[in-house]
């Protein structure tokens, strides 16, 4: 049995890369931008101004002042200001060039062609040409996960076809005798499939690809033929522990996986097991469904991540306590399902009830997991894994 940071070593190294593609700006949120986006201007592209107001030279005294026309935005100025003079001008327009500093209209006195201007703000109240950037910077940096500011930015400088990582094909294939689908009824001694949900939802939220889901019995000709198609991610839901009917390991051997491990130092996940074939990793998940929210979280997430490029740390944050479910530890490093929450103006984390990996109810509203080892027992203090996404 090996420990769960050997276990993330492991799968970091062995993990395949994905390639790159372009893609349309609509389809690019939540992937991993593959190059360096540059500024393709000045941004601004000249200096701007930022009030509605008069725009005056730069030595100008307060006093009166003769309005010689109007800038709107997106007009290019064509006069020059001489001393005493003023234009109208508006918010994003920009200043001609012997302009050195916006007055906002509520400082100012209108009188017909006249503006007086008892006091001039301290404020300019102009962004410079190039202040924000200048050509050829790099505004977003490869590697970076788009997000709504992301995609703001390159459409700002007009990159419509960035080159992202491309979403990794993901099979994954539910196994046991006992599964029915969650439309179905099960009968005495089934049980609906919980997992493919789980995981479809989970990957949805990490990255943006969606599963292939199958679903088989105990058999392993059966299992065989589904996992031999060709996929970046191939995952096994259930058949990782020792019983009679638990293939999962076997099926991947006999398909020329490498099992890189297969047991865990982990609670719940213990028989979590991961293997590689020429550029395509598997995982054999535990068939609990608690077992599956935590092997995601601290290993297949991971995994996921690399694939695609991104190194994130591994964020564990000492978080206070404030009453919950009492935590058993386990000889096992155990990872507790909990709920972090804001209370009195500070994150505070609550253990969830949980009784086994099969109960599912104990999900409901996790959204951390609280690391429980024998050797820091958790007290006051809670070393915790924030689920950025659900
Ligand atoms: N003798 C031993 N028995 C077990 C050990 C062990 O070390 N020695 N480890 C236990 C641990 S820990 C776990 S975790 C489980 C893992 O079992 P498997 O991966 O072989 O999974 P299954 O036996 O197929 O299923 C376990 C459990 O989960 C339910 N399940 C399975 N698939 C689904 C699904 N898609 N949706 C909802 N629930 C599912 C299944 O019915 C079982 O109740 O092994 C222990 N045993
Ligand atoms: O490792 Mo198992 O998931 O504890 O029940």
């Amino acid at each position: 049995m090996i420990s769960l940071e050997e276990a993330r070593r492991i799968i970091a190294q062995a993990v395949p890369k994905l390639g790159t593609v372009a893609v349309p700006l609509a389809e690019a949120r939540g992937r991993l931008l593959a190059e360096d986006v540059r500024a393709d201007a000045w941004y601004p592209s000249g200096d701007r101004a930022t009030m509605d107001g008069y725009v005056l030279r730069a030595d100008a005294e307060p006093g009166e002042f003769k309005i010689t026309g109007e800038i709107q935005a997106g007009a290019v100025p064509t006069e020059d200001l001489a001393a005493g003079e003023a234009m109208r001008i508006f918010t994003g327009a920009l200043v001609p060039e012997s302009g050195g500093r916006v007055v906002p209209q509520e400082m100012t006195v209108r009188d017909g062609e006249i503006v007086r201007i008892a006091e001039l703000p301290k404020n300019p109240f102009i962004r410079l040409k190039g202040q924000e950037a200048t050509p050829g910077t790099a505004v977003v940096v490869e590697g970076t996960r788009l997000g709504a500011t992301e995609l703001a930015m390159l459409a700002q400088v007009g990159e419509v076809m960035p080159m992202v990582t491309r979403l990794p094909v993901i099979r994954h294939v539910a196994t046991g005798e006992e599964l029915v689908g969650p439309e179905e009824k099960p009968s005495a001694g089934m049980i609906r499939d919980t997992n493919s949900t789980l995981l479809a939802a989970l990957v949805a939220a990490n990255g943006g690809a969606s599963l292939q889901s199958f679903r088989c019995g105990d058999d392993p000709a059966a299992m065989a033929t589904i996992c031999a198609e060709p996929c970046d991610l191939l995952l096994i839901s259930g058949g990782a522990s020792v019983g009679d009917y638990d293939f999962g390991a076997r099926v991947l051997r006999d398909l020329g996986f490498e099992i890189h491990f297969g047991k865990v130092n982990l609670r719940p996940g213990k028989p979590l097991t991961f293997a590689t074939r020429n550029g395509q990793a598997a995982f054999v998940i535990p068939g609990n469904p608690v077992s599956h929210f935590v092997c995601f979280h601290v290993a297949i997430r991971l995994a996921l991540e690399l694939m695609a490029g991104e190194e994130r740390p591994w964020e564990l944050v000492d978080l206070p306590l404030a009453g919950g479910e009492p935590v058993k530890p386990d000889a096992r490093e155990t990872f507790w399902p909990a709920r972090v929450e804001m209370e009195a103006g500070r994150l505070v984390v609550r253990p969830q009830r949980w009784s086994t990996s099969g109960d599912t109810f104990s999900l409901l509203r996790t959204n951390a997991l609280v690391l429980v080892n024998q050797a820091s027992p958790v007290e006051g203090v809670a070393k915790t894994l924030l689920l950025t996404a659900l």
